[in-house]
C-alpha cells in the first residue's frame, strides 16, 4: 500500500473544463446492473452503438472482458467483487474526466458498492440503470450455460442462486426486459441523457 501522506495530487494542464468546451456533449457514467443473463451486455451494446452513431465518445466497460485483464486477480467472493467494482468505478471516472459517456455493465449485486461507484462522479454524471429480469426468465436464457452449472452445483457463489443480488431502492432508470424490447429500453437510455443534457442540447 502507498504511503498516501507522500503522494501528492499533480494539476493537470489540461482540464477537464477545457475538454468539456470542445466537445458538444458530456462526460458520464451509464452504470447498468442487474441478474446476469438480465440483459445488461446487450443493453449496454446498444445504446453505445446509438452513441457511436450520433459521433458520441464513448467506451463500453464490460464484466467478461475486464476480468481477463485489469481484474484477472479477482474472484467472486464478496470481497473480490467489491474490489472489482471500485476499481471499475476509478477506472468509470477516468473516463468522465477525459469527458468520454463510458457505459460498465458489471453485476454488480452491492447498494454500498454501487453508491460508492456513484459519488466518484459528480451528481449529474452518474446514471444507475437497473436491468429488471426476474431470476426464472435469466435462467430460461442462460446464455452462457452458466446457470445450469450453478444449479448443478459446479460454480460456487452464483448470483441469485449461491450469493444475493441487492436490488437498487432508487435507480435512475429500471429497464423490466422481460417485458420491454430491446429497441425500447435502448430508447429509454438515450431519452434520460438527452432528458439531463448529457446529450442532444447541451
Ligand atoms: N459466481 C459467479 N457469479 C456471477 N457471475 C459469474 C460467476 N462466475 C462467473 N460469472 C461470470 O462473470 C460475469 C459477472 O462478472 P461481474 O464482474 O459483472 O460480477 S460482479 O459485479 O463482480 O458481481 C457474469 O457475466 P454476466 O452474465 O454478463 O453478468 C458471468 O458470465
Ligand atoms: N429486451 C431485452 N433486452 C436485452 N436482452 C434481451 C432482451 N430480450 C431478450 N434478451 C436476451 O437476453 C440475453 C441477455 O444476455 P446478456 O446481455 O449477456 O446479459 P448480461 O450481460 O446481463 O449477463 C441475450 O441473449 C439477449 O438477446
Amino acid at each position: 500500500m502507498a504511503d498516501a501522506e507522500h503522494i501528492i495530487w499533480h494539476q493537470t494542464t489540461v482540464t477537464k473544463t477545457d475538454r468539456e468546451r470542445r466537445s458538444e456533449h458530456g462526460g458520464a457514467v451509464v452504470w447498468f446492473t442487474g441478474l446476469s443473463g438480465s440483459g445488461k451486455s446487450t443493453l449496454a451494446n446498444r445504446v453505445e452503438h446509438e452513441l457511436f452513431k450520433r459521433g458520441i465518445h464513448t467506451y463500453l466497460l464490460d464484466g467478461d472482458n475486464i476480468r481477463t485483464g485489469l481484474n484477472s486477480d479477482l474472484g467472486f467472493s464478496a470481497a473480490d467483487r467489491k474490489e472489482n467494482i471500485r476499481r471499475i468505478s476509478e477506472v468509470a471516472g477516468l473516463f468522465v474526466d477525459s469527458n468520454a459517456i463510458v457505459l460498465t455493465a458489471f453485476i454488480s449485486p452491492f447498494q454500498a458498492d454501487r453508491e460508492a461507484a456513484r459519488q466518484r462522479v459528480a451528481d449529474d454524471e452518474f446514471f444507475e440503470i437497473y436491468v429488471k429480469c426476474p431470476l426464472e426468465v435469466c435462467e430460461k436464457r442462460d446464455p452462457k450455460g452458466l446457470y445450469k452449472k450453478a444449479l448443478a452445483g459446479q460454480i460456487t457463489a452464483f448470483t441469485g442462486i449461491t450469493s444475493p443480488y441487492e436490488e437498487p431502492p432508487a435507480p435512475d432508470l429500471i429497464i423490466d426486459t422481460s417485458e420491454q424490447s430491446l429497441e425500447e429500453g435502448t430508447q429509454n437510455v438515450i431519452d434520460l441523457l438527452e432528458k439531463n443534457r448529457v446529450i442532444g442540447n447541451k
